[in-house]
């Protein structure tokens, strides 16, 4: 938990909020994953590594291909943390698994808890987990000091919010749509920016967005409401056309706009 805070913590005092990268771990494989997360980890605060699986069922068609190369490549939960030590190895910024429950069930749970927390993850989001099943989780997570999150959507109501907040760990991940993961022209800004007022109120808790957002002015039309803005499908995108230029090009934009 003490990286993610402290980077919040010292983004605030930069004026900035912090950028959150998704990728899917070994895509295209897991060697030159490693280098995409090495460019990633240049502009991100965040890092966010996607645990591929067969049945994505939260992802869009970009990050469902892209679950598909790292699988046919031979990606696992084992080489999955294998990449995350080596990612260790030379940075220090948080780093969040994003993982279906079924491959963490598969590994058994407390095993892939601790085997991550020696990997040096820093948090987990497990997109079908809902904040009732996950009680349990959350507990073990945050007794060995790491950030479980929790997702909120537009039709959460106040009760599940407040059961989100207890849950959770550091931050809430608002998704500002109802439905998959992937790039969208317009968001909506005033809406997005009402839930996330309404999520600090009830949770106390930070809340960063994602879904959509794929280029600068997404983060500049709602820049003050969130603490943070996850950008994933736009980032795969130019990892399936082994564009890194382009890569770097677009996480430079959206870091920039992060900087108030
Ligand atoms: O791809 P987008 O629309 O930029 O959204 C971020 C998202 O990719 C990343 O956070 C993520 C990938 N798979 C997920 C599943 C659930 C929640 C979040 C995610």
């Amino acid at each position: 938990m003490e990286r993610i805070k402290k980077t919040f913590e010292e983004a605030e005092k930069r004026g900035e909020k912090p950028l959150i990268v998704y990728a899917t771990a070994c895509d295209p494989d897991c060697k030159r994953s490693l280098d995409v997360f090495k460019v990633i980890l240049e502009y991100a605060d965040i890092v966010e590594v996607g645990m591929p699986f067969s049945d994505p069922l939260a992802d869009g068609p970009t990050i469902q291909k892209a679950h598909e190369r790292a699988l046919s490549s031979g990606a696992n939960t084992c080489r999955v943390l294998e990449l995350v030590s080596k990612l260790r190895d030379f940075s220090e910024k948080p780093i969040v698994l994003m993982g279906y429950y079924n491959p963490i069930f598969v590994y058994g749970e407390d095993r892939f808890i601790r085997d991550s927390k020696s990997a040096g993850v820093d948090g987990f989001i497990v997109p079908d987990l809902p904040p009732e099943e996950g009680l349990d989780f959350s507990r073990k997570v945050k007794s060995i000091k790491l950030s479980p999150v929790f997702l909120a959507a537009p039709t959460s109501t106040d009760d599940r919010l407040k059961l989100i907040g207890e849950v959770t760990g550091e931050f809430i991940y608002f998704v500002s749509v109802t439905g998959i993961t992937g790039e969208r022209d317009e968001l909506a800004y005033r809406e997005i920016e009402e839930n996330i007022k309404r999520i600090k109120e009830i949770t106390g808790k930070r809340t960063v967005v994602g879904f959509g957002i794929s280029k600068p002015q997404h983060i500049k039309q709602m820049y003050n409401t969130p603490d943070g803005f996850v950008v994933g499908s736009a980032v795969v995108k130019r990892i399936e056309n082994w564009d890194i230029e382009g890569l770097k090009e677009l996480l430079s934009s959206l870091k920039a706009a992060t900087k108030n």
